[in-house]
């Protein structure tokens, strides 16, 4: 007699913190976090949006097709009426303000969810209420710390950024946690570069300083003499949307551009007429400096005592990028002793800056409070940018400007959908045929396509492996933005292989092998000579299948449950098998044999359409013939 080997039963003893199986694909379970696999999976039933208290507040009138879900991930414009599905009585989904935001965006925001703006929350202030939130809006001023991912306990589950730099939002944490993280990269780049050439301009004819001295009833003309622009070299410090803007308008009042960037291009720098050049070149030869670059650890007090001190005696510096890039202290020193002339400033170390900055209050510096994305049509334009993003990423859309996941562009994903379903379905087979759950620690992924390995783009399909694998064995949540951190986290090596393959280039994929290197399977014939658990999977007709178990070939549609029988090849198998299982109530949907050779050994695939009970396996395993089997929940 072949003894039933549920998956669930021995998962359950050795793998769940908790002591309970997983059954993993009713997302309600989690409650508390987006699951992008179920926004692409087109099955609507699993297709849902969990709120904070299980229920599936947004179902499958917004998401229940992948192919929807894929046509608007590019951002489009929402009208808020059309955001949520009137007969959708579930709970809203809750969004934090943490910083003004224009209207525009709000109504975007109210039209979706309930929005609370409460602005100038103290950081403990913020960590008390964030639990009660799925999403997060911020502009520069809110720190999202790992305490704030902490505090949430994992409710969260996108942080908008209502602008460009999100060097105030703790990536890491965010991405450990699995929360999305937007920004609108887009919508105040103008404004931001016209505030550094106001800057400039005003910083070069004393502007500031000439209005200080009038509104003290003074009338110095001989005492504000300025510096012409004319002819002069501008060194732009990082060529991206900003610098290349502020580059642009340079120009147009005649000065000399050059930039200094890592990773522009050079074609695009040469067609604006704007030289690249070294770090090096670029301070010590301008007039002028600005800054374009993010703060990052790279360009942390990247202008400091040293490279202040291989400058052009008294260069001007504007920065509307970051505070952080500049040593504040050293800047103080080189204006002290005139190597830096003049320097204006919108952005700071810290901000705001104590009163009493000494760089504050330099005569030769100007400074405005942080004001280089603060027109009206950008804060318009970027409330629109995130709230769409926001409303999009709840919605389980992947983001055009996700800044912690792959941006997959729509058409891609448009294909990509019923793949992404089908591996991790594999991912949940394969760990299910390793004796004992648990322990796995190398696998191996083998893409099969006619199309040149450049045009896969893997990572999705990656990620929901390692989701498959994962969460049947664990509490572990995985979705797209922590999937290679967990399974870093875990142990879990993952290599992938794309073989090149004479078939039709039409669809993304022929077939999807995932391996499970080194382990033994419960289910024998799942592995192959080499000792790996293989199974294989293609998508037929738009529905994943199960095409190959070990060395085995079968056909079974993983829509619903599977049992795998190996048994002597005989004629009435099926007709057994499928008695016991029709005695016992349980559907078959799908039923396919896979065999070595005739009246040799075969494998019996069979898809349920419920959870057969322990007697039903009990008596299948009872048929004389029936060698080993195995059921695997899906
Ligand atoms: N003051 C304000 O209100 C505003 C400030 N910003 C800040 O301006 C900066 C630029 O914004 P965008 O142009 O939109 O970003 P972007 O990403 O388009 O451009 C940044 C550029 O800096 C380059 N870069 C990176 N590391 C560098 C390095 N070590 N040296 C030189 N270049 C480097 C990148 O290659 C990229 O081309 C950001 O820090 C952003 O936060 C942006 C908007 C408003
Ligand atoms: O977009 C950026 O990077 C900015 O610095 C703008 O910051 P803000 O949204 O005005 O606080």
């Amino acid at each position: 007699m072949a003894s039933a080997t549920s998956p669930s039963s021995s998962i359950k003893a050795s793998a769940s913190p908790n002591g309970t199986f997983s059954s993993n694909s009713n997302y309600s379970k989690k409650p508390n976090r987006i699951s992008f696999a179920s926004i692409i999976n087109p099955n609507p039933i699993s297709a849902k949006i969990c709120n904070s208290n299980g229920s599936s507040g947004r179902s499958g009138s917004i998401v229940s097709s992948g192919l929807k879900v894929a046509e608007s991930t590019g951002i489009a414009p929402l009208d808020a009426k059309d955001l949520r599905d009137p007969a959708d009585s579930g709970p809203r989904p809750t969004i934090l303000v943490s910083e003004k935001l224009g209207e525009a965006g709000l109504k975007v925001l109210r039209g979706f969810g309930e929005v609370e703006c409460l602005y100038n929350l103290s950081p403990e202030e913020l960590r008390e209420k964030i639990s009660s939130f799925d999403a997060l809006i911020v502009r520069s001023g809110t720190k999202v710390t790992r305490q704030v991912f902490e505090a949430a306990k994992g409710r969260l589950k996108v942080v908008g950024r209502a602008g460009v730099g999100i060097d105030n939002v703790d990536l890491p944490a965010a991405t450990e946690f699995g929360c999305l993280v937007v920004n609108a990269p887009t919508a105040n780049t103008v404004a931001a570069a016209e505030h550094g050439i106001a800057l400039l301009t005003s910083m070069a004819r004393n502007v500031a300083q000439s209005d200080a001295s009038m509104k003290a009833g003074k009338w110095e003309r001989n005492k504000y003499v300025g510096v012409s622009l004319v002819g002069k070299t501008l060194a732009v410090i990082g060529f991206g949307k900003v610098g290349s803007e502020v580059a642009r308008r340079a120009k147009g009042l005649g000065m000399h551009v050059i930039a200094h960037d890592p990773y522009a291009a050079a074609d695009r720098a040469r067609a604006m007429s704007v030289d690249l050049v070294s770090f090096h070149e670029a301070i010590c030869t301008a007039d002028f400096i600005s800054l374009h670059m993010p703060l990052t650890p790279t360009t942390k007090n990247v202008f400091n005592e040293q490279t202040f001190s291989k400058m052009k005696k008294g260069v001007r510096i504007i920065n509307v990028a970051r505070g952080g890039v500049i040593d504040e202290e050293a800047l103080v020193r080189a204006l002290d002793s005139g190597v830096v002339a003049q320097a204006a400033l919108d952005v700071f170390a810290e901000e705001p800056p104590s009163k009493e900055s000494k760089l504050v209050q330099h005569h030769n510096v100007i400074v405005t409070p942080h004001l280089g994305a603060s027109t009206k049509e950008a804060q318009e334009g970027v409330a629109i940018e995130i709230a769409e993003a926001v409303v999009g990423a709840l919605n389980g859309e992947l983001s055009a400007t996700a800044v912690n996941a792959p941006m997959v562009p729509p058409e891609i994903l448009t294909e990509l959908a019923p793949y992404v379903v089908l591996a991790e379905k594999l991912g949940r087979l394969a760990v299910q045929l390793v004796a004992g759950g648990g322990g796995v620690q190398s696998v191996k992924v083998v893409y099969r396509s006619a199309r040149d390995p450049d045009d896969l783009d893997t990572r999705l399909l990656r990620a929901m492996i390692i989701k498959g694998i994962i969460e049947p064995i664990s509490s572990s949540f995985v979705n797209l933005v922590n999937a290679d951190h967990m399974a870093k986290q875990k142990g879990l090596r993952i290599s992938e292989e794309r073989v090149t393959i004479d078939s039709s280039p039409e669809s993304p994929l022929d077939s999807i092998q995932v391996n499970i290197s080194n382990m033994d399977s419960k289910f024998a014939s799942a592995g192959t000579e080499d000792g790996h658990i293989s199974i294989e999977g293609q998508v037929k007709d738009g529905v994943p299948h199960l095409t190959c178990v070990g060395t085995f070939d079968v056909d079974v549609s993983l829509e619903g449950n599977v049992i795998l029988c190996r048994q002597v090849d005989q004629p009435g198998m099926i007709g057994i098998v499928g008695n016991i299982l029709g005695q016992h109530n349980v559907n078959v949907s799908f039923m396919s044999v896979g065999r070595t050779a005739p009246r040799k050994q075969a494998i019996m695939a069979i898809g349920v359409d419920e959870a057969p009970r322990k007697e039903t396996l009990d008596e299948i395993g009872n048929v004389p013939a029936i060698e080993e089997f195995v059921f695997l929940d899906l």
